[in-house]
């Protein structure tokens, strides 16, 4: 399966890590828990350069959460150049399908091989430039996505690593554990696990009740050998700010004006606090993983 794409190569030789966010099960908050990585990474120094790539190929979410879904890709002699959240700074480079589609609501019908070409093309066309981190935000599960990330970038980039997310109850900690399989198989380091929804922050006092089970993650993590990155509950001003972020087309400086909003609000929620600690200890852990094999 592994073989050295020299254009891969070519175009991630300036991205120092790579971080591919997981998850076994839809809808625990996967592509938020990447969105928010980015945000904290990006907000973590003045002059920390990120990319975020969306290969969710079916339900590309990144561009709405960041709040840039009306911008159009734009394609130079020198490959595609991403969407830039935060505007004329350009630390904050986002890659989507979304970008590429003619209506919002259009769907991807594709198969195995067009996907992988997509991921391909995504690899090996986009103008990421230095990046201090590149997140990689993925569909739920273990299917053709994941496989063509590792066949495309493992053998070319030794800075690879994992985070997965999950919720507290059962059901989705099974699935996390498939997740955990599946990275073991292909030898992909795991930098650790993030539970999501764990608890419910109250939007007036701003005190955290368990209305579902909480700590299932944290169990996991200890019981397989894995590093707890910390928990974040449900918090509706985290939704205000990532799922509001709906693009005024009519203007044109609409999506600009939305992504740099996107990063003021987010950085006021309490989720933004509590994941900053988070953050702390993911890059801790990237100064600890082994490179890829
Ligand atoms: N901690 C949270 N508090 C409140 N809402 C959340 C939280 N995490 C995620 N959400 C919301 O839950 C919904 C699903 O989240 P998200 O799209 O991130 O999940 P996903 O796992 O990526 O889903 P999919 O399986 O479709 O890719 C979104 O509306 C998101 O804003």
């Amino acid at each position: 399966m592994a073989h050295l794409d020299t254009a891969v190569a070519r175009r991630l030789q300036s991205v120092k890590n790579i971080i591919i966010v997981l998850s076994g099960k839809g809808g625990v908050g996967k592509s938020s828990v990447s969105t928010q990585l980015a945000l904290n990474l990006h907000a973590s120094s003045p002059t920390a350069k990120v990319g975020i790539l969306d290969v969710d190929l079916t339900g590309p979410s990144i561009p709405r959460m960041l709040g840039v879904d009306g911008h159009g890709v734009h394609q130079s002699s020198d490959g595609w150049v991403p969407v830039y959240a935060d505007g004329s700074d350009a630390r904050l480079a986002c890659m989507s399908v979304g970008f590429l589609l003619k209506n919002k609501g259009d769907s991807v019908v594709w198969r195995g091989p067009k996907k992988n070409g997509m991921i391909r093309q995504f690899l090996s066309d986009v103008r990421w430039g230095d990046l201090d981190y590149l997140v990689i935000d993925t569909p739920p599960g273990t299917s053709d996505e994941h496989l063509s990330l590792l066949e495309h970038m493992a053998p070319v980039h030794a800075r690879l690593s994992a985070v997965i997310v999950t919720t507290p109850q059962a059901v989705a900690l099974m699935d996390a554990m498939k997740c955990l399989s599946f990275t073991r198989a292909v030898n992909l380091p795991i930098l650790g696990l993030i539970e999501n929804m764990s608890g419910y922050v109250c939007p007036c006092c701003g005190e955290i009740s368990n209305v579902f089970s909480t700590g299932g993650g944290e169990e996991m993590a200890r019981r397989e050998g894995l590093t707890f990155l910390g928990s974040l509950p449900v918090d509706t001003e985290l939704v205000t700010v990532l799922d509001a972020a709906e693009v005024d087309n009519s203007r044109q400086d609409g999506a600009e004006k939305k992504g740099a909003e996107v990063l003021q609000r987010y950085g006021r929620t309490s989720s933004a606090r509590l994941f900053r600690r988070i953050l702390e200890s993911v890059v801790e852990r990237l100064g600890e993983v082994q490179p890829v094999q």
